[in-house]
């Protein structure tokens, strides 16, 4: 199972690389690194397994966050009410943002990194809705559309694909700079 010592933090070089792109048919391990990452999620969102095993609770995790850098990351965005069927859940593989809302989202508390150790502050400008096209651990293809949290998650993780983490997304000069179409999510 992935524990948090699995988890690379910055320095780590694999954070600010571009992954490459997943082939088909997965492999064994691909698709063990897929169950794994998505188990990661599944028990770290259980407070009782999250206490055993000393894990942050999170609702994406990326493959280059276990030093693996290749297009894959686990989402699993919990319904309000834990009876409920997730709001999203799948592994997305070789995500493609392939349009989306003019208009901006960011989540009104910020965003936190399960690789980064310090809480930074701002709003962490994203697009508020998306269409997503990617391909789920059978490599068939899936193309839909997030908006709100769902779609910040989603936009979170593609990012860790590419390099980039969550403040890059802050404005240096005025962390909280909001312009009035700018969706806050809460
Ligand atoms: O790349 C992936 N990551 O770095 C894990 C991140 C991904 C989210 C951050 C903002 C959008 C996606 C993550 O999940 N977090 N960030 C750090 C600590 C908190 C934690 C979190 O938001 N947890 C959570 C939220 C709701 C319900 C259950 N748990
Ligand atoms: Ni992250």
């Amino acid at each position: 199972m992935i524990k948090m010592r699995d988890i690379i933090r910055e320095g780590n070089h694999t954070l600010r690389a571009e992954a490459k792109q997943v082939k088909f048919p997965l492999s064994e391990a691909d698709q063990k690194l897929a169950n794994d990452m998505m188990e990661y999620l599944e028990n770290s969102q259980d407070p009782e397994l999250a206490k055993k095993y000393g894990l942050r609770a999170g609702v994406g995790l990326a493959a280059p966050q276990v030093d693996v850098s290749e297009q894959m990351a686990a989402v699993l965005v919990p319904s309000e009410n834990e009876d409920d069927e997730p709001v999203f859940k799948d592994v997305i593989i070789n995500p493609v943002i392939i349009s989306h809302s003019v208009q901006p989202g960011a989540l009104t508390e910020g965003e936190g990194c399960l690789s980064v150790d310090r809480d930074i502050a701002g709003y962490v400008i994203r697009h508020d809705r998306i269409t997503l096209r990617y391909y789920n651990m059978a490599g068939e293809e899936k193309k839909i559309r997030l908006k709100n949290y769902p779609a910040i998650v989603c936009q979170h993780e593609i990012d860790h694909l590419h390099g980039i983490l969550f403040y890059d997304h802050i404005n240096g000069d005025n962390p909280f700079a909001a312009d009035d179409d700018l969706v806050l999510i809460s």
